[in-house]
C-alpha cells in the first residue's frame, strides 16, 4: 500500500523530514507519532501525492510519489488538521457536497449512512458554522471516507474531541480496516497508539522506532526492565537516546 524509501524533505536549509523509510501493509491500521513539530504533518502530504520529496523514492497505491501524484490524489481520503468544511452550510451540505467532488454513486443513500454512522442526525441539517468541534471532527472524517477509498489519512483526527467521540472514532476506524480499508493515523494520544497494529515514532524529521506493538514491547522490555513495557516509556527511551545513533540501532 506504501512503500518509502530514504524519504526528504527540505525547506530551505531545514530538513523537516530526514531519510524515511517506511512499509505499510493493507488492512492496517498504522499509528505515526511524535511530538508537534517532529514532520509527521509533511511526510503525509508527501504521501498523498500534494508535496513532492527533495529526496527518495516510493510508491503508494502503486503510484510513484513524484511522478504519479495526481493520480494518488484522486484515490486516497485525506482528513487534514485544517479540512475544509464550508461554515454557511449544513452538516448534511457538506458530506454531500464531498460525495459530489469524488463523483459517489448514490448520492442520497450514502449520505444518510454516514450521518448515521457517526451519530450526526440531531446536527444534520444545522450550519456548520452553529457547532462546535466535536462535530466538526465527525462531519470531517465522513466527508473524508465518503468514496470509501482504499488507503486513508487521517491526521490528528481526535485532536481536542471528547472520550465519546474518540471512541466512535475508534470504532469507524475498525470496521472500515475489516472492509480492507487501509488507514495511517497520527495521533499524540498513547492509549490511541497502542490501538495501532504498527507504529513509527518520529522525533525531529526521522523515524526512530517502528514496528508492531507487541514486536516493539518486546524487544523493548530486557532493555527498560520490565516485562511489558507501555509505548510511552519506549518511547521516552528511544528519544533520549538520540535520533541517528537510534535509527542505525534499529536499521
Ligand atoms: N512549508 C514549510 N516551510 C517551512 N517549514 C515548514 C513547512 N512545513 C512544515 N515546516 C516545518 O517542518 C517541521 C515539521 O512540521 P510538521 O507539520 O510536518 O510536523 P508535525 O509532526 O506534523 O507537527 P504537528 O503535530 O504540530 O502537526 C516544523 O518545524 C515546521 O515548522
Amino acid at each position: 500500500m506504501i512503500e518509502l524509501h530514504r524519504i526528504t524533505k527540505q525547506f530551505g536549509t531545514f530538513r523537516a523530514v530526514n531519510q524515511v523509510s517506511l512499509t505499510v501493509s493493507k488492512g492496517s491500521v498504522f499509528g505515526l507519532l511524535g511530538a508537534n513539530g517532529a514532520g509527521k504533518t509533511t511526510l503525509i502530504r508527501i504521501m498523498c501525492g500534494i508535496l513532492p520529496p527533495t529526496s527518495g523514492r516510493g510508491q503508494v497505491l502503486g503510484h510513484d510519489i513524484v511522478k504519479e501524484r495526481a493520480q494518488i490524489k484522486k484515490r486516497i481520503g485525506y482528513m487534514s488538521q485544517k479540512f475544509s468544511l464550508y461554515p454557511d452550510l449544513t452538516v448534511e451540505e457538506n458530506i454531500r457536497f464531498y460525495a459530489q467532488l469524488y463523483g459517489v454513486d448514490q448520492i442520497k443513500k450514502r449520505v444518510e449512512e454516514l450521518i448515521e454512522q457517526f451519530s450526526l442526525q440531531d446536527v444534520a441539517k444545522k450550519r456548520m458554522a452553529a457547532l462546535g468541534g466535536g462535530v466538526r471532527q465527525r462531519v470531517a472524517f465522513a466527508s473524508a471516507i465518503v468514496h470509501m477509498p482504499p488507503l486513508l489519512f487521517l491526521d490528528e483526527p481526535t485532536s481536542g474531541v471528547d472520550p465519546l467521540t474518540r471512541r466512535l472514532f475508534w470504532e469507524r476506524l475498525y470496521e472500515l480496516t475489516e472492509k480492507g480499508m487501509t488507514i495511517l493515523v497520527t495521533t499524540h494520544y498513547m492509549d490511541e497508539a497502542e490501538r495501532c497494529d504498527q507504529v513509527a515514532l518520529m522525533n525531529k524529521g526521522q523515524i526512530v522506532a517502528k514496528g508492531k506493538v507487541d514486536e516493539l514491547k518486546e524487544r523493548y522490555a530486557a532493555e527498560l526492565g520490565t516485562a511489558r513495557p507501555t509505548l510511552e516509556e519506549i518511547f521516552v527511551h528511544v528519544i533520549s537516546q538520540g535520533g541517528e545513533d537510534v535509527q542505525e540501532k534499529l536499521g
